[in-house]
């Protein structure tokens, strides 16, 4: 629930209340919502002229014909292409997009980050974004950035939407408002954010300093996994996810929208808040989600499954089964598998593994990979428990245990992933993270026997 005040003078839909305050339930959901009574047409899209003196606008997030198309119908003080000059392109050095390979930073390996730390600086959405890696192309939309926010002050008038890619915004410090053209969204860490590709908004400090991590999807959108023989209930249920309710503002001030496109950032004047956005309905909307109402299916008797089943949400590649993009959540749970070693098993994988850690202690690392930290076991290079891990659960008197205090996750993308510079010398790497497993023992010494 919300429960902070809204923007002054920001008009929002009445009417949800309760836990729903502010938000409607339910993934994928064709919604209708209106600020004002009376402002969206009914049974209709356009008529001759709207409700108010509205403008009625749609915004595509799909192909017209895709299976289904995702599209919103905007009822708005004023078209988005009143904005009163050309755009100008800028620089936002950290902010990087793929094809991003930088000559002398090594990606091949395994790799572990402290929290990169705040700085005095006041860093915005914009200017405190700092890309990790890059994969694939944004300009043939396929592959995902990986980000870290630092986040101290609130963007004021001015306003972001990004043409290449949704946001997937997991905060791990500190709380956000995003106030975007379809309704306010807040969040906190253990909850995240779904903003869609082309939705303008403006991000607001609500509890500062801000730290979380940010996947960028250039692709296909996120959509629920498909749930096999796990049937219809549990993972991340539809009604958990929450759009919100219609919310504008009649504000004419000098403001600006920057647009990333094709990596590259341009910025524009507008006389107005583009928040202005009375009614909606459709179904291509940003989202909230709390990660504790994800509900985890695991191992009840014995071995370790594929961390598939931890998957809150994918976004699919052409290739069936072979996500350009899965968030994988490692929440709280109870172990009860019998004769096994209990945490992940050592591997190596097609898919690059870029991991967060948003509170607590992550079972196949106990030392080292902390809150606000990050790793990276690129594609095909072998990864696994520590030793420590590895001895403790391999020596562990084994009934049912729960894992607590733990929230990590991963984003898994079938793309390689390129460190920038920021990743590879700026930020806090651990020179030593290798280390961790060269203590492993050599046990095998030719007699039969478990060891
Ligand atoms: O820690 C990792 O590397 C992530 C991971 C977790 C798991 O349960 C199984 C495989 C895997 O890659
Ligand atoms: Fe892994």
């Amino acid at each position: 629930m919300s429960v902070f005040k809204l923007p002054e003078g920001m008009v929002r839909a009445p009417g949800s209340v309760g836990t729903h305050e502010g938000y409607m339930p339910g993934w994928g959901n064709d919604f209708e919502t209106e600020a004002l009574p009376g402002a969206l047409p009914q049974g209709m899209n356009s008529p001759q002229r709207c409700e108010y003196g509205l403008y009625g606008e749609q915004l595509s997030g799909t192909a017209f014909t895709a299976t289904p198309p995702e599209r919103t119908w905007c009822y708005r003080i004023r078209p988005s292409v009143k904005h009163s000059a050309r755009y100008e392109r800028i620089d936002l050095p950290y902010w990087k997009s793929a094809p991003h390979v930088v000559a002398d930073v090594t990606s091949l390996g395994q790799y572990r980050w402290d929290p990169v730390p705040m700085t005095e600086e006041p860093l915005t959405w914009l200017t405190g974004m700092r890309t990790m890696t890059t994969a694939g192309d944004v300009h043939t939309q396929i592959g995902m950035a990986s980000h870290v926010y630092l986040v101290t002050e609130s963007m004021t008038d001015a306003y972001f939407y990004s043409a290449d890619s949704e946001l997937l915004v997991v905060p791990q410090e500190g709380r956000l408002r995003f106030a975007t053209e379809l309704g306010v969204i807040d969040i906190a860490p253990q909850e995240i954010a779904i903003i869609p590709r082309g939705l303008v908004y403006r991000v607001e400090v609500l509890e500062g300093p801000c730290r979380g991590f940010v996947c960028e999807n250039y692709g296909q959108k996120f959509e629920l996994p498909a749930r096999g023989p796990i049937g219809a209930n549990c993972m991340a249920n539809p009604r958990d996810f929450k759009a919100p309710v219609a919310a504008f503002e009649d504000r004419e001030v000098a403001s600006t929208v920057t647009v990333k496109w094709c990596g590259q950032f341009h910025v524009t004047k507008i006389g107005q808040s583009p928040l202005d956005v009375v009614a909606w309905h459709g179904n291509y909307a940003p989202y909230k989600y709390d990660l504790r109402t994800y509900c985890p299916v695991g191992a009840i008797l014995f071995d370790h499954p594929d961390p598939s089943i931890f998957t809150v949400l994918t976004a699919p590649s052409a290739s069936p089964g072979t996500a350009n993009i899965d968030f994988v959540l490692f929440r709280d749970r109870w172990m009860v598998a019998e004769n096994t070693f209990r945490p992940p098993w050592y591997h190596k994988n097609v898919m690059s593994e870029l991991m967060g850690n948003i509170h607590g202690q992550y079972d196949a690392k106990p030392q080292g990979f902390v809150p606000g930290g990050m790793s990276l076991h690129n594609m095909m290079l072998p990864h696994g428990p520590d030793r420590e891990a590895f001895e403790k659960a391999s020596n562990a008197n084994l009934g049912p245990d729960k894992l607590e205090n733990t929230m990590s996750f991963m984003f898994e993308t079938r793309f390689p992933q390129q460190l920038t510079e920021f990743a590879g010398r700026e930020a806090p790497l651990q020179d030593d993270y290798i280390d961790c497993w060269e203590s492993l023992e050599k046990k095998f010494d030719g007699t039969p026997g478990r060891k």
